[in-house]
């Protein structure tokens, strides 16, 4: 491509989705929307999330609910939190902040979450239903929703495409894989482990970059007229920068930007969807509570 790959700008089509919610929210009757968020610990990263979760909410006229756990909080602490907001009528979606630290069990914690109110899609009845044919989970995880949702509205045909996903994490990699196999693409989940993974990355028609290493997706590592997702959000020192780095995606964005026909940048991609995802199921939940109050 000589002109260069077009730019799929996550920012605009967030701000699209969240436009939809807030309508969606207003014009609800009898039940103001309302998330919960749970951060244990401390984590600069986590707590930016957190913070740009409620501020979305209250832009969408959504209700937020915020607990905040010290690191040192045991797991029993943790699920009683989790307990109290599953029994809160008010509150309709309830995430918990990821990473947890390293001593409470992720699994146990995630599968505390009511089903109903599993916005992120992370409980093991949400994603077992995601995995499997002719099921449906009541949430999608976000992140893997906003991929697609990116595709589609970038009218992109999914079916019959060879998808590379690069990364099989249960937050990125592993759901994203179900959601397009769902989409009837032809799905390859490759890994740091895959052997000449260049080879299997330039097979395909769209790539999802999910494996948490800068820039690791080379120019010559993708087909003529691609698409591709870059999920990563990765910082690397930029001395020209007043914080001293910025972000940068899994995929060299300079050198694949030449090669394919559409990409994400980062930021300003895939991380903008995550929450306008996170904000839809939680609206979803509230409509549906608000559809078994009017039966
Ligand atoms: N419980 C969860 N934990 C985590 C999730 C998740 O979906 N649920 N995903 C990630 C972090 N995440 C949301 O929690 C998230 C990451 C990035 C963005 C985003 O908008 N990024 C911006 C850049 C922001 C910046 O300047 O730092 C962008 O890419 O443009 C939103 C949400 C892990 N944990």
């Amino acid at each position: 491509m000589s002109g260069g790959a077009k730019l799929i700008d996550g920012k605009a089509i967030a701000a699209e989705i969240r436009t939809e919610i807030k309508h969606d929210v207003e014009s609800m009757k009898r039940i103001v929307p309302g998330l919960a968020t749970v951060l244990v610990g401390e984590r600069t990263d986590s707590s930016t999330y957190v913070r740009m979760k409620i501020k979305a909410c209250k832009e969408c006229s959504m209700n937020s609910i915020h607990r905040s756990l010290p690191d040192t909080a045991s797991e029993e602490e943790v699920l009683q939190a989790v307990e109290e907001l599953n029994r809160d009528e008010s509150v309709h979606g309830i995430l918990v902040q990821l990473p947890l630290p390293s001593h409470i069990n992720e699994e146990r914690i995630l599968s505390s979450v009511s089903i109903e109110k599993d916005v992120d899609g992370f409980h093991v009845v949400n994603i077992g239903k995601l995995a499997m044919k002719g099921r449906t989970p009541l949430f999608v995880p976000c992140t893997p929703r906003g991929c697609v949702e990116l595709l589609k509205r970038s009218g992109v045909q999914i079916a019959g495409k060879e998808v590379v996903v690069i990364g099989r994490s249960n937050i990125v990699g592993l759901p994203v894989s179900m959601l397009l196999i769902h989409e009837n693409a032809t799905v390859t989940i490759a890994h740091s482990r895959t052997a000449d993974l260049p080879g299997v990355v330039r097979r395909a028609d769209i790539v999802i970059a999910a494996v948490g290493r800068s820039e690791m997706v080379k120019g010559d590592w993708v087909k003529p007229g691609c698409i591709i997702i870059d999920v990563g959000i990765n910082s690397k020192p930029d001395s020209s920068k007043k914080s001293g780095y910025r972000l940068v995606g899994d995929v060299d964005f300079e050198e694949c930007r030449k090669i394919a026909s559409m990409i994400t940048p980062v930021p300003g991609g895939v991380g903008p969807m995550t929450i306008a995802m996170l904000l839809r199921n939680c609206v979803d939940a509230a409509m549906r509570k608000e559809r078994e109050v009017n039966e």
